[in-house]
Order: C-alpha cells, then structure tokens, then sequence
C-alpha cells in the first residue's frame, strides 16, 4: 500500500516490483501488467493457477489469474455477463495476457460452457508494392493477374453526358487513388475473413444453453507520433471512449468499496471527458460528421475540412490550431492542414493530409465485379453474402460511392460500448518496459508516458477526489507495533489503530475507518506515519493518551452496551425516525436504564400479546394509515397498515382504468404487463376483509419485508405500439420493491425527462401490486443488481428528489430513506 499515491510514487513502486521480476500490481482493481520479455520460472504454472482458484482480489499477490479468477465469480454469483479489457502500446503483451486469462479459465473451470473469447483487433495494413506481390495476390485471391492490375491502377466510368451515352471507358487512377483501392481491397478482405472466422468460432460455442460470456478484449492504446493522421484519430477515440468507460466503472468502484466499509461518503469528484467526445462524435457539428459532409461535396478537400472544423469549434477547450503546439514540428502546420485535440492523455497534433480519402471505404465498383467473379469458391462465396446484404450501398456504375469509415467505426464503437456497460468489467493495463523490447530494463520515461496513456494516471487524480491512501488495520498494525509498549500492541489490529488515531487527534476529515481498512485523504498517510516515527518523548505522551482514550471508551462501550441490549429487546424498530441517537450524560443513562428495566415484565406481556394480535384497518382513515406508517414500531401493524394502504390504492386505481374515458393516453404506472392482473379476487372480496388474512404465513411475509429486490423492464410507448419495432422508442421502467411493496420507481421515456416517483410522495402514480402480484419476479431478466439500479437513479437525479420528499416529510420510511439518511449523517 502506498502512503502517497501519484504518479511519481506508482512508477517507482513499479520500476522496486519490476526489480523483483513483480511485474504485476494493482491500482484499485485494475491489474498493471509490465512485460518482462523473457519467461519467468513457475509464473504460469499449473500450481500458480490452482492457488488463484476461488481466492478474493487481493488475497494473493497481483496476478492475470487473480483477474480472470474474479471475472469467472463475478459471473456465476452476479449473474452478469463479464469483460477483460486488455490494453496497451503494441509489444505491451496484451495477446500473451489475454492468452493467460483464456488459459486460466479453461484449465479452471472447463471450456466451451460460458467462455466465449471475443477478441477485437485493429486494421491491417496490407502492402504490395512489387510485381511478385501482384502475382502472389491473385493467386491467393484466384484472380487473373493482369485483370487485378487493371482494376487496381484503373476506374470503369461510364458516360452519362456528351458523347455516346452510357458508353464504358477506362479512366487509369491516379498513384494515390490506386494505393487507396488496393488498401480498400485489402481491408475489405481482411474484414470478410476475419467474420467468417469470429463466425466459425461462435457456432462452436452453445449459445442457446449459456446464460453469461466472459468476453476478452485485446486492443490497441492510445498513440501519438510526431505525425498523426486518420488512423490514430480513430484509435484515440476509441480510448477516449473506452476511458469513459474506465472512468465510471472505477468512480463506482470506489464508491462501492466506500459504502461496503461503511465510510459514509460517497462522493468522488473528477473531471470527465464528454466533451472530447462530444467534439469528436456529436451528431452534424462534431468532427466526423464534418468529416463525411465533407466526403459528400462534389470536390472535397482537406484544407476546407479543417477550416469547417476550426470554425465550428472556434473557442473549444479540447480544440486548437498547430500553431499553438509546444512542437516545433507542429507548429510549421498551416491552420488548414491540421488540428491539435486535447486528449485525456495528453495533447496530440492531427495532420489532416488524406482524412477525406481514408474517410471512404468503398471499394470501387470493378474491383468489387472482378473478385466476384474469383475462380476460388470460398472467397466469391465470402463476397456475395456481403455484395447481397449491401445492396442500398452498392455503387452505381463510374461513380465511387461513399462508405464512411469515420461513422462506421463510430457505430460499432458505441455497439461495443453498450455491450460492456451490459457487463462486469475488470482492467488489464499492458506495459512496455522499454523501446528496445529486452528484458530487464526499465525506461522510466517511457513507462510514465504509458501510464498517462491508459488513463492510469487520470485514475489517480480520480482517487485523489476521494481517500486514494488506505491500509488494512493488520498492516498498520503491524507497521506500528513496535513503537507500542506491550500492553497496547496486544490489543486488537482494529482497537489498536482506532486508539492510536483518537490519541494523536488526527483531524476526522482527514482519516475514515472503515470496517476492515483505514482510508486516507491524499498525503494524509504519510503525515501519519512522520508523527508516528517522531521523538521518543512524543511517543511516550502519546502511550499516556492511548491509555486514556482506551480507558474512556471502555466505559463509554460497557454503558452503551446495557442500554443497547435492553432497548433492542423492547423496541424492535428505533422508535425515532432520524435515526440519530439521544445524547446522554451517563447519569441520564443509568436512570433510564433502571426505568427500562423495571418496565420488563410489561413488555413481555405486551409483546406476547401482538403475535396473537390481528389488525382490522378497514375503517381507519387515510391520515391515520399515514402516521402509523410514519411513527409506528409495531412490525405487525406496520404490515398491516402498508396492505391496507395498497389494497385501496388497487381498488383506487382498478375504479379510475374503469372510468377512464376510451382512447384516452394515461400517463402509464407501469408497463402493461405489470398493471395487467386479475382484479378479481381483490374485487370479489368485501372491502372490509383485510387482505391481510390471505396472505401466507405472516411471519414468513415478515421477514420477506426486508428483501430488497430490483427490477428493470422495457415499454413501448402506446402511440408507437403498431410501428415497426425499428421506428419504435423504447423505454425503460425500473422498480425498487421493499419486501412486498413498491419503495422507488423510475420511467426513463426516450423522448423526455426521467420520471422518479418515490413511495408517500407519489403513491397515486406508482405500482400499486405488490411484488407477487406483478409477476415480476418470474419475468427472466427483469430483475437487475442494485447497484443497477442505484446508478441509474444517481444519474437521474434521484438521491436529491428522495431527499426533498424526505425533507419535506413526504417519503414514507423504506429502506431507501433509511440508507440516504445514514448516508448523509
Ligand atoms: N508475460 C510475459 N512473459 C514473457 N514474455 C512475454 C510476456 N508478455 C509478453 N511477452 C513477450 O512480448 C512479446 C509481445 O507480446 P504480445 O504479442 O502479447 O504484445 P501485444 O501487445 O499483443 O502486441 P501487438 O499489439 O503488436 O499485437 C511476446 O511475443 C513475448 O515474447
């Protein structure tokens, strides 16, 4: 664990590791993997992979097993499809890992079931620049030799005006239009073959009867080189997309691990990249659909390109001219003939020569008749299901149409996003130790630059905004020991490090304890550790006041303890809503404690008596309901109130869908399969019953009353309900169901505002049913994890609107209010 976390101490904590032939370590969870270029003894055997088998992140020393060990759990306990992200420069050792990962799970845990390898690589750059090349092309291509060469350095046009119409004559291409069409050719047969083969694998693989994947995806990192062009734009992009990615999962990582220890906080503050990506991808203004308005003029160029983007983007933060780059080389760049973009890793220089031409993919149309009619049946069979599939595209006789490269990537990078955000992720950070490529030297520049490059080093600035310093109470415990006298190194690690803290009066908002660590405000551990270390004279005042504090709170916990116990015992549920406990001179308490105790017998007597108790709340009124739902600690009255107030809103909302007038749109409560049940038996049955008394056993509805479950479930919009599923928006309704009943609710529509409706605010909009009733739980794939939802309603505003209700005394006690309110204490 590092006292200061940054970059400085992370690549040095690296280079004492890489020393060790350590090459992996974590930051968070995200595995820092540095290429050792030679293969170390055991690092990989069979027994290193049985000792990763089922352990916990962070049990064992840093490993690509541990990662692929938490991926194959993650599945199997969330119940949730995972990712591997690997990355880094190229030489990084992204294949080796992403092998080692693929080893791992299927020497673990068998093959086939639910490990699918999904592995994504860039473009390839094909060059064939001799004769021979030509010769060996078309024979692989089963292509006559002399046909390619005239389609490649030659166009088929054919003559729409003046002339002979419709006339076929042969236009020979210029050098760069060739070296264009043999790139496309390339790419286009790289492409049909590399999904041939993902296809041939995939129906290997039994889709049908595996509920999860664990996909592994290698790719490459972000670049820059003194001259950048199309392809480093895309790529940049891509790991301006996948930082995102990077960013949220591991803001809500943290946060998770600060709610799991209990710390209370929650917030993390960063800066986020959306308006890099907004400048690249947002629709008309952002740089490739500028590009591709472009790509559509009758004479486009890049000059005008790069004009139209410095104009749309004149004072945009992420967006400057090369004049302003602290590069000589980039700065003789004319205003037009490049752009310089501010990414998350640093800042690069664009040099936009051939970004029209690169932005087009097609391939024209005698090169694309001629390899139909190839003399090898596998390749013409390999283009006619594609020719077939794009006839819309295909180009129309001497004209070259446009494919755009820039928006097709843009389509299956968000593709590709959207399934990841489907998925548990982990991060596998690929590092090249050297330029050289040997083993045993580490480039500290080189590794930094890396760093910065895979988003590592913004990951810090991240944790910075929250508590990036933390240890275990066993490791300061065993760091700090042996300044303790005996008496206090005998404590309990936790105890110990909780007196020490207390003792030196360390500032609370510097320091969170945690439920098995101490978290640190940036720098703040360190500070810690000097006090710790300082004179022996200050040692031996602070041994006094560890003591003292030991002494006190002894008493203090022996007292609380008392009352604790006997107040539990009669109040089963707090009796104040704040949950904030009444403060008390120990007088105070010893008083009320002799008063509780003498009360004893009547709250047995009391509490016998409400298991026989039977509710009838028919003829209470609505307020009353209210209250005791409100200030009640009586469980079984609680219930009881809660299904009387939901049997009248089912009778509320089952007399309003009646008399609703026909074709009139309601705002819907919940999609149609919710609201659709049988009325019948509510209706039936006299509204004085209790419909309590048809419940199951009560005490197994009680305990059922603390499960909180999520659900997630699309609607259509009633007006959209006869389209066709493309043009049909869809929505999504999620649910929050505390025991039976509808705590939290949420409508994302796709064409206005979120709807959150939170339980007592907004009763009369919300699911009426309770959670049996709904069928939601029977619905596969309805119910989700809550940390799905909770992000969602983080996102959509939700913790400030249950708070206003819960301020404005509104909300009804859930667990949600209970959790926000702890939460903001
Ligand atoms: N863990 C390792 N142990 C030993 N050698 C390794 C390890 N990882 C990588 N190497 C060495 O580094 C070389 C390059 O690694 P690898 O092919 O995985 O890089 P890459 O990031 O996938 O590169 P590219 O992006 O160019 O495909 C390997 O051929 C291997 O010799």
């Amino acid at each position: 664990s590092l006292m200061y976390l940054n970059e400085a101490t992370l690549l040095h904590n690296i280079k004492v590791r890489y020393s060790k032939d350590r090459i992996y370590t974590y930051v968070a969870n995200i595995l820092i993997a540095v290429n050792p270029y030679f293969d170390i003894p055991k690092i990989y055997s069979s027994q290193t992979i049985k000792s990763y088998q089922g352990k916990s992140l962070g049990t064992m020393p840093p490993h690509v097993f541990a990662i692929a060990d938490k991926a194959f759990r993650d599945m199997k306990v969330l119940k949730m499809s995972q990712s591997i992200i690997v990355s880094g420069e190229s030489g990084a050792g992204k294949t080796e890992n992403t092998k080692f990962v693929l080893r791992y799970l299927t020497e673990s845990y068998g093959t086939g079931q639910d490990i699918d390898d999904r592995i994504v690589e860039g473009g390839c750059n094909l060059k064939n620049k001799s004769a021979q090349s030509l010769e060996y092309c078309a024979e692989l291509l089963g292509l006559d030799q002399d046909d390619l060469r005239v389609s490649l350095t030659t166009r088929v046009m054919l003559t729409t005006a003046g002339g002979t119409k419709g006339t076929v004559i042969k236009v020979p291409l210029k050098v760069e239009q060739a070296n264009n069409a043999r790139d496309a050719l390339a790419k286009t047969v790289y492409s049909h073959l590399f999904d041939h083969v993902v296809n041939r694998v995939n129906q290997c693989f039994p889709f049908e009867t595996s509920s999860y994947f664990i996909g592994v995806l290698d790719i490459a990192g972000f670049e820059y080189f003194e001259h950048n062009s199309f392809e480093q734009f895309c790529i940049n992009y891509c790991n301006e997309k996948l930082q995102q990615f990077f960013n949220e999962r591991i803001l809500k990582e943290e946060q998770e691990l600060y709610q799991k220890e209990g710390l209370g906080v929650n917030e993390v503050h960063y800066v986020d990249n959306q308006d890099c990506i907004d400048l690249i991808e947002a629709k008309l203004v952002g740089i490739l659909d500028i590009l591709d308005e472009e790509n559509r003029l009758p004479q486009p160029s890049d000059q005008h390109f790069t004009s139209a983007v410095h104009q749309k983007h004149k004072d945009h933060f992420r967006l400057t001219i090369p004049r302003k780059s602290k590069l000589t080389v980039h700065r003789n760049i004319r205003d037009d003939e490049g752009f310089i973009i501010r990414h998350f890793a640093g800042a690069v220089c664009y040099e936009t020569t051939q970004f029209v031409e690169k932005n087009n993919d097609a391939l024209h149309m005698s090169l694309e008749s001629l390899i139909c009619e190839s003399r090898d049946k596998f390749i013409r069979e390999l283009f006619e299901s594609s020719t077939n599939n794009n006839k819309d595209t295909k180009q129309k006789a001497g004209k070259l149409s446009f494919i755009s490269v820039g928006n097709k990537f843009k389509t299956q990078l968000n593709l590709l996003l959207d399934k990841l955000r489907s998925t548990g992720a982990s991060f596998i950070r690929c590092i090249k130790p050297n330029l050289k490529m040997t083993s045993h030297h580490f480039e500290g520049v080189q590794i930094l630059s890396q760093l910065q490059c895979s988003g590592m080093v913004s990951v810090l600035d991240l944790m910075q905004g929250g508590f990036p310093s933390r240890a275990s109470f066993h490791e300061l415990y065993n760091m700090y020991k042996k300044y303790m006298p005996d008496k206090l190194a005998r404590l309990d690690p936790r105890l110990f490090c909780k007196a020490l803290f207390k003792a030196l009066g360390l500032n609370e908002i510097d320091y969170k304890f945690g439920l098995t660590k101490v978290f640190f405000r940036p720098g703040k551990f360190a500070e810690f550790d000097q006090i710790m270390k300082s004179d022996p004279d200050h040692l031996a005042e602070l041994v006094k006041r560890v003591n003292h504090w030991l002494v006190c709170s002894r008493w203090k916990k022996v007292q609380w303890c008392s009352l604790s116990v006997i107040k539990v015992d009669s109040y089963p549920v707090t009796s104040k809503n704040d949950g904030t406990r009444p403060k008390m001179t120990p007088e105070q308490m010893a008083k009320e404690m002799s008063e509780i105790l003498s009360r004893g017998p009547a709250v047995q007597a009391t509490k016998a008596a409400a298991g026989t108790k039977k509710h009838d709340l028919s003829k209470w009124k609505y307020a009353e309901l209210r209250d005791t739902i409100n200030t009640s600690c009586d469980i079984e009255l609680l219930a009881a109130c809660r299904e009387e107030f939901h049997r009248r809103l089912k009778v509320y909302h089952a007399w309003k869908s009646k008399n609703k007038k026909r074709n009139t749109e309601t705002e819907q409560r919940a999609p149609k399969s919710v609201t659709d049940y049988d009325f019948a038996p509510y209706l039936n049955n006299s509204p004085q019953q209790n419909p309590a008394a048809q419940l199951p056993a009560r005490q197994q509805e009680i305990e059922m009353n603390r499960q909180q479950r999520f659900f997630r479930i699309p609607f259509i919009r009633p007006a959209d309900q006869y389209k066709d599923p493309q043009s049909k928006k869809k929505g999504w309704w999620y649910a929050h169901f505390d025991g039976p009943w509808i705590a939290r609710q949420m409508e994302l529509h796709p064409d206005k505002p979120p709807i959150l409706l939170v339980a007592g605010k907004d009763d009369m909009e919300m699911c009426e049913l309770n959670l049996e009733e709904t069928g939601l739980t029977r619905k596969r794939g309805a119910e989700i994890l809550p940390r799905q939802f909770e992000e969602i309603w983080e996102r959509c505003g939700g913790i400030q609107y249950l708070q206003n209700a819960i301020e404005s005394r509104q909300a009804r006690p859930t667990y949600a209010t209970a959790m926000l309110q702890n939460l903001l204490k």
